[in-house]
């Protein structure tokens, strides 16, 4: 059964059909991109999915149970993680604690004031852990507010993965980045998404990227999807070559 099955989603703004009738299934494991012209439908897909944005139409599964009536925080509490395009850390806590505060967000059991201060401080170690894994431990302490835009869209990512989600979805997760710090972040995604285990769906400009990181590319345009396959065939794909020459304005 697979993790995330959309099936004829649907939104509609007045006549316009920014997502449409979009079937798409995501396997355990996977890493699968979602990309496409500007205004294709990506980030009304990804918001419907999460649940910060109602459906005209459609359903969502995930593992088989529909939450498609869900809102996004009892989704997230079903497993799906997400980024944001625009980065969405408390700028002033340090970045620790940024971490620590997602940990607990979707942990009843870390709430409870039982345990104190040890439990208090497995939250840091743990907090702590994530960070490491994104290469952000010596700035633990640092208000994320004043990290790098880089470390920040970093930072969002230890959030996701501590986490622990069934699915994380990234949203342009190098979007605003230099060619460098790009280079080093999807070297850095790829790592942690064989390390982790995690199911992804990512959404991304950079085509670079979108093929660095995923074997499965699907294409929307105008709402629809229009291709959806391992990435190699996509790219050959002449509708998909022409999407882009005709979309492109
Ligand atoms: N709140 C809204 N009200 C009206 N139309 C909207 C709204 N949000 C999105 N749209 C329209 O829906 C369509 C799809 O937009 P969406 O942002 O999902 O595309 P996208 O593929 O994510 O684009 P981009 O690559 O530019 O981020 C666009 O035509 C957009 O103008």
């Amino acid at each position: 059964m697979p993790i995330l099955d959309c099936r004829g989603l649907t939104r509609a703004w007045g006549a316009l059909r920014a997502v449409d009738d979009v079937d798409l299934a995501v396997e355990a494991g996977e890493t699968c991109a979602v990309i496409g012209p500007n205004g294709a439908g990506k980030s009304t897909l990804f918001a419907m999915i999460a649940g910060n944005l109602k459906k005209t139409a459609g359903r969502v599964l995930l593992d088989g149970e529909d939450v498609s009536a869900l809102p996004a925080h009892r989704i997230a509490a079903r497993g799906v993680a997400r980024t944001f395009q625009i980065t969405a850390v408390f700028p002033g806590l340090p970045a620790v604690e940024n971490v620590r505060l997602g940990l607990q967000a979707h942990d009843p059991l870390r709430r409870r004031p039982i345990g104190g201060g040890a439990a208090l401080a497995r939250g840091a170690e743990e907090a702590l852990h994530w960070l490491r894994r994104v290469g952000l431990a010596d700035r633990a302490a640092t208000p994320a507010g004043e990290l790098a835009h880089g470390d920040q869209r970093l930072l969002e990512v230890a959030m996701a993965l501590a986490q622990r989600p069934r699915l994380l979805m990234l949203d342009e997760p190098t979007q605003g980045m230099s060619v460098e710090e790009t280079r080093r972040t999807v070297d850095l995604l790829g790592r942690l998404i064989a390390e982790e285990g995690v199911t992804v769906l990512l959404v991304e400009h950079d085509m670079e990227v979108v093929f660095a990181l995923a074997p499965r590319v699907v294409v929307l345009h105008r709402g629809r999807k229009i291709a959806d396959g391992p990435a190699a065939e996509v790219r050959a794909d002449a509708g998909v070559q022409a999407a882009y020459l005709g979309g492109l304005d």
